[in-house]
């Protein structure tokens, strides 16, 4: 690198002619054009090309003021001497010339200074596409310095540059859109011609990305208010908006057609009444009134004042049909009501072990008696659970299994009232071989089937004194003995006991023991009737409505008006069987998706007088034709009554018999397949 401190001596520094002459001296003495390309002027920190001319200019060098010319490459002596004699020369111009370079030079400078200064940024190229000039908002533009950009090539500089192509060509480009650096620039191109030549080229940007930012905003708002316009005319609510004096300045469709029901003023006074209205004025606040606006319909009428820098302005309007709303605070009671019941039968499944989540309602009472059932089941202490027929006794019972550590073992379940009592002992305990008449092998007991497991001894109120006995010995011992046999099995059977009688009550008529009651009643769990837990009955209907809807392939999803009342009103019975029964009957009915009430059996409908009422369905005894043995018509007897109960409690009570004498005459003429089948028809 060589360099070379040099002085401007003329009068008006190192002016456009001047500079001109430099660069052609040096052009002349260097003789190598590379060598010039690579050499510079250093002024005030500044450092220019010193082959642009327009460059050397815009450095403003001032009589007597010194600057550098560094040169990249070594540069002999005897040039750099010739280089200093060209500055050495003192001022010979005569006052005229020195005045033209004066004007030349001002008017350069303020060529330069009023371009440089343009929000327009400009480039100018040579022919050999060298960029010669940039201003500083190109320059910006194109997040460069001047001199990053100054002789350089300018499609190697500047991103999707024509400039050349413009050259070739010849023709001017206007408007041109482009993205550089983030910015959206419109373009225009145009060669630069000079005695029918083209001698470089030109072009012109504008930073336009505020005016898209602009017009884009337009667009969002056009959008907003199309989208507002719709929105206005698709709801249902009136929508207004008044002036200062309460006049609609605009209304949706909905509000046009209500004002124009009203052939009043159109004006919000006439609505809310004038005093409301200057009250709204001197103090403004939201108000909410219920307003009989049409003399048909009252609407939920809203009016909120719009203030705008503390000046009443005008106002909002909406209002909404009352009785719609009605509806829909009515639904959202239901669905609160439902969320609620939701929750807490969440809570009841969080605290209740899975098994025990096929046994559904929430009601406080059910709970207490599951919570129970929950931790005895965790024991093995006997249970006996009572409650009427078909409050869900046996399915506690396999939940207190399901939820015990035995549950891998059997569970085994023996109806006392159903089994003759002859066979009761044998099925029981078993027999051996031989044990009696028709004995011809081993006969496992129930009992020793429910080893490890649990054993359910439904309907024990219906056990002999004789069998109660024996059941004691079986519980206190822990063993048996086979019928005919002499050999001891040892047992670890869990005991539960279930009953829908008045065990205590038969106890103290003497038909219950009275140690084998304490010794079954050392966890008590009683199931309260469904009707005294009506509750349930809306939760429970929906349950069984889905497992019918499954099982019969339906598909019913709603209840009309007045169908779940029907059913919260009807004493069951026959408890949650019953309910159970009926909903798989209406389901069978019905070919809609919603359950009817008129497919409700009569006595649901019409209370439990009408079902007294109620003829039972025609039995036919026969007595036009022979007459029959006695034991055929009990027979037919049964077999009508048996369908119309599903307990032998309830079939007992209505043919005025023993619950007992019912469940041996059942068994007598093999109908309990019958029991309750045609139940929910009385
Ligand atoms: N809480 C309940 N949730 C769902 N289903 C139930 C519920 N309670 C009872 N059920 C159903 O009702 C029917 C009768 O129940 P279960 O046989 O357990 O009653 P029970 O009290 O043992 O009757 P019974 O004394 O006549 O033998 C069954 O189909 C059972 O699944």
């Amino acid at each position: 690198m060589t360099s070379l401190n040099l002085r401007v001596h003329r009068k008006n520094g190192l002016h456009v002619r001047l500079a001109a002459a430099f660069i052609t001296t040096l052009k002349s003495i260097l003789k190598d054009n590379e060598v010039l390309k690579s050499t510079y002027i250093v002024f005030r920190e500044k450092k220019v090309k010193v082959n642009n001319l327009l460059s050397l200019v815009s450095l403003k060098i001032g009589k007597g003021e010194e600057f550098q010319l560094v040169f990249e490459e070594h540069v002999p002596s005897h040039i750099l001497e010739e280089i200093s004699a060209f500055f050495e020369e003192k001022d010979q111009e005569d006052s005229d010339q020195a005045e033209v370079d004066r004007l030349m030079m001002e008017n350069s400078i303020t060529l330069q200074e009023a371009i440089g200064g343009l929000p327009n940024g400009i480039i100018v190229v040579n022919r050999e596409n060298v960029i010669t000039y940039v201003n500083d908002s190109a320059a910006r533009l194109l997040l460069k310095e001047p001199q990053e950009l100054i002789n350089y090539r300018a499609d190697e500089v500047i991103p999707q540059s024509r400039l050349h192509a413009v050259m070739e060509s010849g023709i001017v480009e206007v408007a041109k859109k482009q993205r550089i650096n983030d910015t959206t620039i419109l373009t225009n191109r145009s060669p630069v011609i000079f005695d029918g030549k083209t001698i470089g080229a030109v072009a012109v940007f504008q930073d336009i990305s505020n005016l898209e930012k602009v017009s884009e905003e337009l667009k969002n708002v056009q959008e907003l208010q199309q989208r507002l316009h719709l929105v206005l005319h698709s709801v249902s609510d009136l929508i207004g908006l008044t002036d200062q004096e309460g006049k609609f300045i605009y209304s949706n469709e909905e509000l046009k057609v209500m004002l124009r029901k009203r052939k009043k003023t159109a004006d919000i006074q006439s609505i809310i009444g004038g005093d409301t209205w200057l009250s709204m004025i001197e103090n403004p606040s939201p108000l909410i009134k219920v307003l009989p606006v049409t003399t048909q319909t009252k609407f939920i009428t809203k009016v909120n004042p719009i203030i705008i820098n503390d000046e009443f302005c005008g106002t909002v309007v909406t209002m909404a049909p009352f009785d719609e709303i009605k509806v829909l605070l009515q639904k959202i009671d239901l669905m609160e009501q439902r969320t609620k019941y939701l929750e807490f039968e969440l809570s009841k499944h969080q605290t209740l072990d899975k098994a025990f989540q096929t046994i559904k309602g929430n009601s406080k009472v059910l709970i207490e008696s599951l919570s129970i059932a929950n931790k005895v089941s965790k024991t093995r202490s006997t249970v006996l659970i009572t409650g009427e027929s078909g409050t869900g006794k046996e399915l506690v019972a396999r939940a207190i299994h399901e939820s015990s550590d035995r549950k891998a073992k059997a569970f085994i379940r023996v109806n006392c009232a159903a089994i003759p009592p002859n066979l009761m002992e044998s099925e029981l305990f078993g027999h051996e071989k031989g044990a009696f008449t028709g004995a011809y092998k081993i006969h496992r007991g129930k009992f020793e089937l429910a080893n490890k497991g649990t054993i359910l001894l439904d309907e024990i109120g219906d056990l002999s004194i004789d069998l109660q006995a024996k059941i004691l010995r079986v519980l206190q011992e822990q063993e048996v003995v086979r019928v005919g046999g002499t050999d001891t099995i040892l047992l670890d059977v869990r005991v539960i006991a279930a009953t829908n009688q008045n065990i205590k009550m038969m106890v103290d008529e003497g038909k219950f023991r009275e140690d084998l009651y304490y010794r079954l009643n050392v966890i008590p769990i009683h199931l309260p009737p469904l009707r005294s837990r009506a509750e349930d009955i809306p939760y429970l209907a929906d349950y069984f409505r889905e497992e019918f809807n499954w099982k019969l392939g339906k598909n019913i999803n709603s209840y009309e008006p007045g169908f779940i009342d029907h059913l919260c009103k009807y004493r069951w019975p026959g408890n949650i069987r019953e309910l159970q029964n009926v909903m798989e009957r209406v389901i069978n009915l019905t070919d809609e998706d919603q359950l009817t009430c008129k497919d409700l059996p009569h006595h649901i409908l019409y209370g439990t007088n009408e079902k007294r009422n109620t003829p039972l369905s025609t039995l036919d005894l026969g007595f036009s034709s022979e007459i029959l043995k006695l034991e055929e018509y009990e027979k037919r007897i049964f077999e009508h009554a048996s369908q119309m109960y599903p307990s032998y409690n309830q079939l007992a009570k209505a043919l005025g018999i023993t619950h007992k004498t019912a469940a041996v005459k059942i068994r007598k003429y093999g109908l309990e397949h019958l029991l309750g089948k045609k139940y929910q028809k009385i």
